[in-house]
């Protein structure tokens, strides 16, 4: 007899012990105390009347039905259902609306009842033919399907042998929990249990799978609750041959699924970025004006230093506090009561950097041209630059107060460059300034913000700041020092960041005048500490709304970073052959042969498949008569191979592509340099470079002269250690006098191998015999290394 107490009940059902013992006086007519075991009967009313109270609206008529049906079979202790579920039904219904509130498994027992339910129902339906049919819904939220294996496999493995549902029914057995364990131990599911129960539960309810753009077949097969093997099989009947490991798309996937008569959902992979950076658009409503951000560009010594520095000191007022006290990348002027944010790194450079990062920080370019010079070579690539970010173009006429100057020659050399001068009829404002006298930089300024105004320059303070990092810098005090663009957002004191790859706390907030902040809008330009590395100028940073996370998403970027470079350098060339011959990562030498002549190229062939050795096969994977081409160079690529041309040039496609694919081309015309370069490279000896190694200093402090053996010099070792048949110099006051070999070492009586710093010891040498007190022995060795 198994023992369950009200309490295991109450905790089973997820319901106080009281309102177990009530439904045991009310509908049994019994009192019970929480440890009182339960009868079998008296669980049945239990989970009746629980299961029925989360969802059916009327069980008048089943009971109706059921009590006959029981009175016949005069089952005493079942007699009072009839009332007990009425009342019941009418609880249930107050309470319908509950049933999905449920949250934890221990609902799970209520679900697995309701199935019973539903299999007594179908029964007595059957029985009292003329009634209608009820659908009862079995649904219930978080069901522990784990716990009810047994249950599956009992249904399972008796539906299979035939066998009545009412035998089913008698199955179902609630023990204690200790009982429960100790069956789970004892009855692990056998494969066949399991196929059995995975059989059930397909037939049962449609599976739902969740598919990503990508998925691995026994991933899917896990998924969709079948083995490897059926969506092998499936997949190869709609023609496609894929192995467990093999990786499939969301389409081909889904297709598979629904051969499973599962239902597809598509998987949404949430990013950690997606979950921490707010990219959302900005609703127009929220934007507000914000300052334009400005770049000086042009040609060396036009003047771009000149006019930056002119236009921020003619904005410092004189009660600025200090002037201008440092240099932070970046400053903002106001101009009319307007501020304008200036980019403080002169040249394209740094604009260009930017954007092959992704960065578009600028809204209109300066363009300077000093108008005694013209356009030059810098100003043409400035102009391309600034066109292909899509800014705007001001250009400034630079160094006006010249003699030579002649503006009108300027602007006509723009316009070969489509930039066509405002006064000209075109859309491009041409100020002359002079850096020097500061005149026109007024006009240049008033243009800037006219310009600005057109573009209707926007953002939203009142979000997570985003910017770009314009440079950063070590400082041996605070640590890593950036100047950072806030762009969108307002950037807090104490608000989390990343950039890049490095990540931290804005600790201090500066400003282009060297005050303390607390915060930073669009377009300003502030100097933060508290990033735990430097980054790189160009990085975009955000404010987070999790450490944690950005913490995880810059150990992912550093590794993706890292991976990056990695792959970057694994082309085998014969410059880097050796050292990943010595890595273990090449056991093979792929080799593609082009030659003039069939005989040429087999004669390369057969004596470079020669040169093989015990660590690494050479292998001619294809060798031709022609020129090297594209395919040959992809075949290259594909296979990790070099290409070895005799007589023959690449053509300029296959040049090209060799050159950008990193594959190593090497073309001979004699065959003994080409085996002669490539036996050496295999061996490490491509141009070994050699260097000199200082082992250690000594020091001459007596000289003893022996009969036999020679002049020994008792030395004390001051510095490194001093090694027998090293090579060392005699240096007397600062100059060398011999240059020989350590020909013997001693300590006392001993000859040894070496001697180390602090020790003294007698130095033997190879041919120099005149020795002096005071002398000194460099010792060094001469070491081969490669780049
Ligand atoms: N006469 C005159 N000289 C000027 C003017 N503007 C700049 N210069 C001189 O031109 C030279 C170059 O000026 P910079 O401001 O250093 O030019 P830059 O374009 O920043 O040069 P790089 O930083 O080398 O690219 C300096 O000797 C300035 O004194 C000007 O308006 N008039």
């Amino acid at each position: 007899m198994i023992k369950y107490k009200v309490k295991d009940a109450a905790a089973d059902l997820g319901v106080s012990n009281k309102e177990i013992i009530e439904i045991l006086e009310k509908h049994c007519g019994v009192t019970k105390k929480t440890m009182t075991t339960l009868e079998e009967s008296e669980l049945d009313v239990i989970f009746d009347v629980i299961t029925k109270k989360n969802k059916v609206e009327n069980f008048d008529e089943y009971f109706a039905a059921r009590n006959n049906k029981l009175d016949n079979e005069s089952k005493p202790q079942q007699e009072d259902k009839p009332a007990k579920q009425n009342a019941k039904a009418d609880n249930q219904k107050k309470k319908t609306d509950k049933n999905d509130k449920k949250p934890n498994n221990k609902d799970a027992k209520p679900a697995s009842k309701q199935e019973k339910v539903e299999v007594t129902q179908e029964k007595s339906v059957e029985e009292s033919a003329p009634r209608k049919r009820r659908v009862i819904d079995t649904r219930a939220t978080n069901v522990d399907v784990e716990r009810y294996n047994q249950k599956y496999d009992d249904l399972a493995s008796d539906s299979s042998k035939g066998r009545s549902t009412d035998n089913i029914v008698k199955k179902q057995k609630f023990t204690n929990r200790t009982q429960r364990q100790k069956g789970r131990r004892q009855k692990r599911e056998t494969e066949q249990e399991r196929l059995n129960r995975i059989a059930l539960e397909r037939k049962q309810k449609p599976i739902t799978v969740q598919i990503p753009d990508e998925i691995v077949v026994s991933e899917l097969a896990l998924r969709l609750k079948a083995t490897v093997a059926e969506v092998v099989k499936k997949a190869f009947l709609m023609g496609t041959m894929v192995t467990a490991t093999d990786t499939i798309d969301f389409d081909t996937a889904s297709l598979i699924a629904m051969e499973f008569h599962a239902k597809v959902e598509k998987e949404v992979v949430v990013t950690i970025e997606e979950q921490i950076i707010d990219d959302s658009e900005d609703d127009e409503a929220n934007l507000v004006e914000r300052a334009p951000v400005v770049v000086v560009m042009g040609h060396v010594d036009h003047g771009k230093t000149s006019i930056l520095d002119a236009i921020r000191h003619s904005n410092v007022t004189a009660g600025e506090a200090g002037g201008i006290t440092q240099h932070i990348g970046a400053y903002r002027v106001m101009v009319n009561g307007k501020p304008v944010t200036f980019l403080d790194t002169p040249g394209h450079e740094a604009f260009t950097t930017m954007r092959a990062r992704g960065a578009q920080v600028t809204d209109i370019a300066i363009l300077v041209v000093a108008a005694d010079d013209g356009i030059m070579p810098q100003t043409v690539e400035a102009i391309h630059h600034a066109k292909a970010a899509g800014v705007s173009v001001i250009v400034a006429i630079n160094k006006m107060d010249k003699v030579g100057a002649n503006p009108e020659n300027v602007k006509q050399q723009l316009t070969e460059y489509e930039l066509i001068p405002e006064e000209w009829g075109g859309d491009t404002p041409c100020i002359p300034v002079s850096a020097k006298t500061k005149e026109g930089l007024d006009d240049l300024l008033e243009m800037v913000t006219l310009v600005a105004e057109m573009k209707e320059l926007k953002a939203n303070p009142d979000r997570a700041a985003k910017g770009t990092v314009i440079e950063a810098r070590l400082d041996k005090g605070r640590g890593p020092i950036a100047t950072v663009l806030v762009q969108n957002g307002t950037l807090h004191k104490g608000d989390t960041i990343i950039a890049g790859t490095s990540v931290g706390r804005v600790r201090v907030m500066t400003n282009d005048k060297g005050e303390r902040v607390t915060e930073a809008g669009p377009s300003v330009p502030v100097e933060i500490t508290g990033l735990d590395e430097v980054p790189v100028g160009g990085d975009i940073f955000d404010a987070v709304s999790d450490e944690r996370l950005a913490r995880t998403l810059v150990d992912q970027r550093k590794a993706a970073k890292k991976e990056e470079i990695f792959n970057a350098q694994t082309k085998v060339t014969l410059d880097n052959l050796f050292d990943q011959m010595k890595l273990g990562e090449i056991k093979e030498l792929q080799i593609i042969v082009k030659a003039d002549v069939q005989g040429s190229a087999e004669a390369v062939k057969q004596s470079l498949e020669k040169l093989s050795n015990d660590e690494v096969r050479v292998n001619v994977i294809h060798s031709a008569v022609g020129a090297i081409n594209e395919s040959d160079v992809m075949l290259a690529e594909a296979s990790n191979a070099i290409i070895v041309g005799f007589n023959v040039r690449p053509d300029a496609v296959a040049a090209e592509n060799a050159e950008r694919s990193g594959v190593d081309m090497r073309l001979y015309s004699i065959i003994y340099d080409c085996i002669n370069e490539i036996e050496s490279a295999m061996k490490g000896m491509l141009a070994p470079k050699t260097r000199e190694v200082v082992l250690g200093m000594a020091e001459c402090r007596n000289v003893i002269k022996i009969k036999s053996v020679g002049t020994i010099a008792g030395s004390y070792v001051k510095s490194g250690k001093i090694q027998r048949g090293a090579s060392v110099r005699v240096i007397r006051d600062g100059i060398v006098i011999a240059d020989d070999a350590i020909a013997s070492l001693q300590r006392f009586k001993d000859a040894v191998k070496e001697v180390s710093e602090g020790y003294e010891c007698g130095i033997g040498l190879e041919r120099f015999n005149d020795l002096k007190e005071g002398d000194m022995f460099e010792v060094y060795t001469i070491e081969e290394y490669r780049d």
